[in-house]
């Protein structure tokens, strides 16, 4: 399983889709999806609406083993691992494989617990060791500055824009290799979209991220990459200023140019 001490390698494949076909009960949401995914790049996921994008975004962490129906067939291999092999343990899986969703979901609790909880889980007990998990990985979200005076206070009182640096940080505590995001700035403002979209350009030195985006403008600005979801199937997978300078397919260029979706 791949970690933030393995070397940087460009152009490696982290993660890999081969033949992904995935059912909730009859129906068929994932057709054959077969990607390579890149290991310290930001890859975009986009499509209209109920394209599939976010069924296989959590096929990457197992989130949807527990939906009723749920079934994948195919593999997904990440760091050369089969994720749905019996073997697998899920948990360490999710610590590998962090998600931050379109709604920011803070626990109700302070700040600084927030941030701890996933490290006191995997067993950190001082509070020294505590404490500078929390600093550094509050500054890598960028909300050191905003949050060090309150950090003991409760984390519903900050803003949406704020609560989702600090889920961001709250991921970023159990020291994952990848980060999926689920439309990450779709419920902020514009100036907390654009703190998001500096955090994943900086983030994506140390970490593999996939973000589903229903904002081309954003995966443009964001992805090296964009595979283009349509009914259950990728239609296009290229380098992201490849496929929105010079699409090869009819259906993503129309997609693109705001014809449909
Ligand atoms: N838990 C579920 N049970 C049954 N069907 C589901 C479930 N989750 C998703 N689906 C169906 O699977 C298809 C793909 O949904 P998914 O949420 O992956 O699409 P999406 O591209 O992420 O959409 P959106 O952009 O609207 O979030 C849709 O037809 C959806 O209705």
């Amino acid at each position: 399983m791949a970690t933030m001490t393995e070397e940087r390698t460009e152009n490696k494949t982290l993660i890999r889709a081969e033949h992904v076909n995935v059912f909730y009960k009859d129906f068929q949401a994932l057709y054959d999806i077969n990607l390579d995914i890149l290991q310290n790049h930001v890859t975009a996921l986009i499509g209209p609406s109920g394209c599939g994008k976010s069924t296989f975004l959590r096929t990457l962490n197992r989130m949807n083993d527990q939906v009723p129906g749920f079934r994948a067939e195919g593999n997904i291999f990440i760091g050369g691992e089969n994720i749905y092999a019996p073997k697998t343990d899920v948990v360490s899986l999710r610590k590998n494989v962090g998600m931050v969703f379109q709604r920011p979901n803070p626990f109700p609790m302070s700040i600084y617990d927030n941030v701890a909880y996933g490290p006191r889980i995997h067993g950190v007990k001082k509070k020294r060791v505590l404490d500078d998990i929390v600093e550094k990985c509050l500054r890598q979200a960028a909300l050191w500055d905003e949050v060090k005076d309150r950090l003991h206070t409760s984390a519903m009182g900050l803003s949406g824009g704020q609560q989702q640096r600090l889920v961001l940080a709250r991921v970023l505590a159990v020291e994952p290799g990848i980060i999926l995001m689920d439309e990450p700035a779709s419920a902020l403002d514009p100036i907390s979209t654009a703190k998001i979209e500096e955090l994943i350009l900086e983030l994506k030195n140390n970490y593999t991220i996939v973000i589903v985006t229903h904002n081309m403008q954003q995966a443009a600005r964001v992805s090296g990459h964009t595979a283009f979801f349509l009914n259950g199937r990728v239609v296009e997978y290229a380098e992201t200023n490849t496929m929105f300078t010079n699409p090869k397919s009819k259906q993503t260029e129309d997609y693109i140019s705001g014809r449909f979706g």
